[in-house]
């Protein structure tokens, strides 16, 4: 995902509104649950083109590891999509 003046992208079942920052790899957004909880939490989009074999491995590691942390210090990873 490209950072810069484009428009966030679309997720099911949450509104993204600002970004929040930009890494390496990946854009962050902040954005809210459809639901009437309207949870907020923090999008991290990837963008794979960026990415090489070892690159999404170490990602994929990552994404393994904080699945199991739950640490006060630590943001917990509440979801993973991979739309292909
Ligand atoms: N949970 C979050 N809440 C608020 N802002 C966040 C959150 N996660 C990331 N950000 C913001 O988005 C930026 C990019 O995050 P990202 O995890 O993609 O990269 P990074 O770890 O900061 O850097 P790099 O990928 O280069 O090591 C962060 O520097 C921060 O400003």
């Amino acid at each position: 995902m490209a950072g810069g003046g484009c428009a966030p992208p679309r997720l099911d079942g949450f509104v993204l509104t600002e970004r929040l920052g930009t890494g390496t790899y990946a854009t962050v957004y902040k954005a809210y649950s459809k639901r009437d909880t309207r949870e907020v939490v923090a999008v991290k989009c990837v963008s794979k083109r960026s990415l090489n074999r070892a690159s999404v491995e170490n990602l994929l590691t990552e994404i393994e590891i904080l699945k199991t942390i739950r640490h006060p210090h630590i943001v917990e990873l509440k979801d993973f999509q991979d739309p292909i």
